[in-house]
């Protein structure tokens, strides 16, 4: 275990069993029941809910559940490593912050407090192009470690260029481009409850401080906010690609590339062809498509055709150490959390955020050791048993 982590181990484990409570639960899958009791139905629906019948946000939960560890005894584990490479960089543990847009809509502190938990922790947050706040402002209190911006790619190709441009002078290295959301899905939650964040001007910081973007209205934000707003929602939905609009996006960045919302192995393939860096096996924490794949099911066929050529990162349903564990020994090189830091955030803003990721870091650096394991590196399929 790493010195960094240790102490995070052992400040949440010790005091636990120490008599002193924590202020909201370690128990991450019980996170979204208590976020239930401190949001809004609008906002909390928004962030709990997934596509359709739910289907594929369960999907992703059972996954996990068949694969079981095979604890190994006897193998020196007293000291564990968490850190480990991923896009070039070094990361004390393999866990990104997943890219989550509108988080003014459950905390004031938004982005920032999750910017500022996430820097405190040496972990990657992935800023989303739906922020409540702007680049320049999360780069502000983000620490010395790696940067990520996430893009929902605009049709507007100067209002691109613009964006990409802003996050690079502010510092952010690696580019997540979400193929997967290119108009948003059908989400009945969302739907009964009238509730869309965008549509109240939520999550519109990026575009409402670009001037490229400011120059295509006729009037500001501030004197016509609804238009604004459809502008915006008319640029980044509604425009599906081919594979042939990559190179746009290496001529408009200098850094790693990462595609996010792959699930098939075909276009794994066709990811690593293109040259790009990385992808993220994800279905979006099963926002998009209802009655879709578990994310984790087509991670091992994945990580086997493309592994050697490019990071493959995972995500959707990720809430306990094992889970981690799981998705690394099915090929994974990290893993992005969403919802859980979120609920953290509602709870507890900064410091809930901090919470939540110490919680699942010391959880993963447990399960690692008392499995038998010394560091991330060793873990491969044969730690597991498919039930
Ligand atoms: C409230 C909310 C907002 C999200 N916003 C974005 C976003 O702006 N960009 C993006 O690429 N993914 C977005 N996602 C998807 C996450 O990046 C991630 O794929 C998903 O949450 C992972 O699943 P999990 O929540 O089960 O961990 C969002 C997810 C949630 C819950
Ligand atoms: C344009 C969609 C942005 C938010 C998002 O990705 C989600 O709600 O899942």
């Amino acid at each position: 275990m790493s010195e960094r982590f240790g102490h995070y181990q052992s400040e949440i484990y010790l005091s636990g069993y120490g008599g002193t409570t924590p202020a909201f639960t370690t128990d991450l899958t019980r996170l979204e029941a208590v976020a239930e009791r401190v949001l809004e139905p609008g906002p909390f629906a928004y962030v709990a809910g997934g596509a359709g019948s739910g289907a594929t946000s369960r999907a992703n939960r059972e996954a996990f559940d068949r694969w079981a560890l095979v604890p190994r005894m006897l193998t020196d584990a007293t000291e564990r490593e968490l850190a480990t490479t991923v896009l070039g960089e070094t990361l004390p543990a393999p866990v990104v912050l997943a890219p989550v847009g509108v988080q003014s809509i459950v905390h004031p502190e938004a982005e920032r407090a999750t910017a500022k938990a996430a820097a405190g922790l040496g972990l990657p947050m992935v800023m989303s192009t739906a922020s409540s706040t702007s680049i320049e402002d999360v780069a502000a209190v983000s620490g010395p470690g790696p940067r990520w911006f996430q893009l929902y790619w605009p049709n507007d190709p100067d209002v691109c260029g613009s964006i990409l441009a802003r996050a690079r002078a502010a510092g952010f290295s690696v580019l997540v481009v979400t193929l997967d959301t290119w108009s948003l899905g059908w989400r009945p939650c969302d739907l009964d409850n009238g509730y869309l964040p965008f549509l109240k001007g939520e999550g519109t910081a990026v575009p409402f401080t670009d001037p490229v973007f400011r120059s295509r209205l006729e009037s500001a934000p501030d004197e016509d906010l609804a238009m604004a707003v459809l502008r915006w929602i008319s640029m980044i939905t509604g425009t599906d690609r081919d594979w042939d609009a990559l190179p746009f996006l290496r001529e408009h960045w200098d850094g790693p590339i990462v595609l996010k919302g792959i699930q098939h192995v075909d276009d794994a393939r066709r990811a690593a062809d293109a040259g790009v860096d990385g992808i993220v096996v994800s279905n979006h924490g099963g926002r998009q498509v209802d009655g879709a794949v578990a994310s984790l099911d087509m991670l091992p066929e994945i990580a086997t055709a493309v592994g050697d050529r490019l990071d493959v990162l995972f995500d959707s349903g990720v809430r306990t150490g094992a889970d981690v564990v799981k998705a690394l020994a099915l090929g994974a090189k990290a893993v992005l959390v969403g919802r859980p830091y979120v609920y953290g955030l509602a709870l507890g803003g900064e410091d809930g955020v901090r919470h939540v990721l110490r919680s699942l870091l010391a959880d993963l650096d447990l399960t690692l050791g008392l499995s038998g394991h010394r560091s991330v590196a060793e873990l491969g399929p044969e730690v597991l048993v498919r039930r």
